[in-house]
């Protein structure tokens, strides 16, 4: 069931056009993300979603009630929707309890309060304050201090940034369990892709005050629709290709197509880190290369390679391996698993370089 419909939706700050034409569907008791690049509008598109900020035009609706179309506005309090911004916001000189209990009727203040401690693995916290909690913990509160009302809808805005490298993925795991256990439905904004692909259910890319592409993790990684989506969600090999109805036909070899891909013409395709398995000794249909690097990564190397210049043009100067040993040789045999996937038009020799994490 629909929980959130956003449709063509517009907005300004000033002069300046900040959204422009966001269609987003979030199901209702579903995780969505909305994954971008500082500056492309996220905080702006859950601020018109809360009712912080004015649509130009479109169609808001949550549940099947208007929320904001341009004209009619619902004002933010009778929007039930929580909100959950960057550095949790607890009013300090009041306990967990209160921050919690905050807002709701005072006949049913202890007992909810008591609820959602439990829910957030805080039992035992209420008399606290938050400077004697840890960031993650405080966190846990603002979530907890946003579900207390049963809103229809949690929006939370890059909630982990504060949060050191450690504790973000607990809390992360944390805090997208806790919704599921409330069957929230919720959208987290961020500019992190680990974030984005370990949290949600659904992601949608967002690039210049649009949505680019939506979809599951699984899909987003391994299917991008364009180069920009595919390095913004991770690093990834990009070569030429000449699609010949059935295969992709590269400089690495003649490599099978991801489904629904298109059959024909020159195509720039995508591999992932993974996908390329380094070995010491020759095989039928693998390609010389030569180590640049390898890095220890504690799960994996990584390791960069610069392909044989005999295989030709059309191959990035570097290729990128995650792999689970570090290679003997300094010259090795790539070999592709799975599939690859097209991105775009082949752009010849001026696509390739050195795969990048974030380039969007
Ligand atoms: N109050 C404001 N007045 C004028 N311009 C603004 C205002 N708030 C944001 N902007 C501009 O709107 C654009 C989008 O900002 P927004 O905060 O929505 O992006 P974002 O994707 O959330 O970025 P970040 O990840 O850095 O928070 C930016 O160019 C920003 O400078």
């Amino acid at each position: 069931m629909t929980g959130l419909a956003i449709q063509d939706l517009y907005a300004s700050h000033g002069r300046t056009q900040v959204l422009s034409g966001v269609d987003l569907t979030v199901e209702q008791g579903s995780l969505a993300c909305v994954l971008g690049p500082s500056g492309c509008g996220k905080s702006t598109l859950l601020r018109v979603v809360a009712g912080f900020h004015q649509a130009a035009r479109g169609r808001v609706t949550l549940a099947g009630r208007l929320l904001d179309d341009g004209r009619s506005r619902l004002p933010a309090e009778r929007r039930r929707i929580g909100y959950v911004p960057q550095d949790g916001a607890l009013f300090p000189h009041l306990t967990v309890a209160a921050n919690i209990g905050f807002g709701l009727p005072r006949a049913k203040r202890p007992a909810r309060v008591a609820e959602l401690l439990d829910l957030v693995g805080l039992a035992g916290f209420g008399d606290r304050h938050p400077h004697q909690l840890s960031g993650g913990q405080q966190q846990r509160v603002a979530l907890a201090r946003a579900l207390a009302p049963a809103p229809e809808l949690l929006l939370l805005d890059e909630p982990f940034a504060a949060l050191d490298a450690a504790l973000r993925s607990d809390v992360r795991a944390e805090v997208a369990a806790t919704l599921r256990r409330a069957g929230a439905t919720a959208i987290l904004v961020t500019h992190d892709q680990d974030e984005a692909l370990s949290f949600a259910d659904t992601i949608a890319v967002m690039r210049d005050g649009r949505i680019a592409q939506t979809g599951s993790p699984q899909t987003l990684y391994s299917e991008p629709a364009d180069a920009r989506t595919a390095r913004f969600l991770g690093e990834a090999n990009l070569l030429d290709a000449e699609l010949d109805g059935a295969a992709a036909v590269t400089a690495l070899g003649r490599l099978p197509l991801t489904d629904g891909a298109p059959a024909t013409g020159r195509h720039l395709v995508m591999l992932r880190p993974r996908q390329l398995r380094l070995s010491s000794v020759p095989a039928a249909d693998a390609v010389r290369a030569r180590v640049l690097s390898c890095l220890f990564r504690g799960h994996d190397y990584r390791v960069e390679l610069a392909p044989d210049p005999a295989l030709g043009a059309g191959l990035p100067e570097r290729l990128v391996a995650y792999t689970d040993g570090a290679p003997s040789e300094t010259e090795v045999y790539v070999q592709v698993h799975g599939a690859a996937h097209p991105v775009g038009d082949a752009l010849g020799a001026a696509s390739a370089g050195t795969p990048s994490t974030v380039d969007a």
